[in-house]
């Protein structure tokens, strides 16, 4: 039998993992979803048929597995009053807020003995494409770990990190960064215009080129430096492109990017802490 999955929060986040979950074939009535409007809620429920209630502390005493899926500034209130639930169902609990540490949730839950897994998903998990970083405390048995894994795995590939503050290089390049792709496929498509093509039809070819360039990446035995060189013809287009990337400096930029995205991470584990 299927685990009972409990998600606190049924916004984007939540919201693309159990997608993501239904659509690769988990039973729907084995997954509950919270949150404080129920309009959104009964949207779920119509389009996905999993359940839904608006009291957390139900929803928590019959699960296995908890997903904290709040925005990290919420996550104490929302916490707290879980603590008596838990006790009941003692389920593995599984965090997705960006920077909130081991520790300070650990306070929030009020016992150290629970077992807590850190993950830094991303939205692409609502298509089967998630990319996501899981961090186990030592609570955490290795069937724990394996189901876990077994879950998110249906939604995109999964890496183990055996420190926790790698989860803030992780945010910095997979869980912030479906919208460093999103924002060139925004200029690309911009870019066409300002050349001349219809703007649907820069969207299409922009997103058909995002598309067979990350497949291509995947499916080839190259490495990235080795697929950019195959497009770049000697004195042709792409080496002028590329050179005025360059020279605009991409690379570092695409660096400052991540390192504040990553200290963004750092900052707000810090302000959590205080909380
Ligand atoms: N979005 C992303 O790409 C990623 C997000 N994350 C993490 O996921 C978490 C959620 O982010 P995201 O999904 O973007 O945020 P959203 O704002 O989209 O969703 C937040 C959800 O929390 C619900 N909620 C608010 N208060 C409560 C409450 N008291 N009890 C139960 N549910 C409540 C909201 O419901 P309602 O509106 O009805 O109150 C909403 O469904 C964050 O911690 C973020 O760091 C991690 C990786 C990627
Ligand atoms: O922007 C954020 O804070 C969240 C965490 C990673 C992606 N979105």
């Amino acid at each position: 039998m299927a685990s009972q999955l409990t998600f606190i929060g049924a916004g984007n986040m939540a919201g693309a993992i159990f997608a993501g979950l239904v659509d690769s074939g988990y039973p729907a009535d084995a997954i509950t979803a919270t949150a404080t409007h129920q309009q959104a809620l009964e949207r779920h429920r119509a389009r996905y048929g999993i359940n839904i209630t608006t009291d957390n502390a139900a929803a928590v005493s019959e699960a296995d597995v908890v997903v904290l899926a709040v925005k990290p500034q919420i996550m104490r209130e929302v916490c707290e009053p879980l603590q008596e639930a838990l006790q009941i169902s003692r389920p593995l609990m599984i965090s997705v807020a960006a920077g909130l540490t081991v520790d300070t949730l650990t306070r929030w839950l009020g016992d150290d003995s629970l077992a807590i897994i850190r993950c830094m998903p991303n939205t692409p998990a609502m298509v089967g494409e998630g990319a996501m970083g899981l961090y186990a405390t030592a609570a955490v048995s290795e069937a724990q770990r394996e189901l876990a894994g077994e879950i998110l795995s249906a939604v995109g590939m999964v890496e183990w990190v055996e420190e926790e503050g790698l989860l803030n290089a992780v945010t910095a390049i997979a869980g912030s960064a479906p919208a460093y792709f999103f924002y060139m496929y925004e200029a690309l498509e911009q870019a066409g215009v300002a050349r001349g093509l219809p703007q649907e039809s820069a969207r299409r070819l922009a997103l058909q080129t995002a598309f067979g360039a990350a497949r291509m990446a995947r499916e080839s035995e190259f490495d990235p430096q080795t697929l950019k060189r195959q497009v770049m013809s000697p004195h042709g287009t792409t080496e002028e492109a590329i050179k005025s990337l360059e020279n605009a400096g991409f690379e570092k930029m695409i660096d400052n990017a991540t390192l504040a995205c990553f200290k963004r991470a750092e900052s707000l584990a810090r302000e959590l802490d205080d909380q």
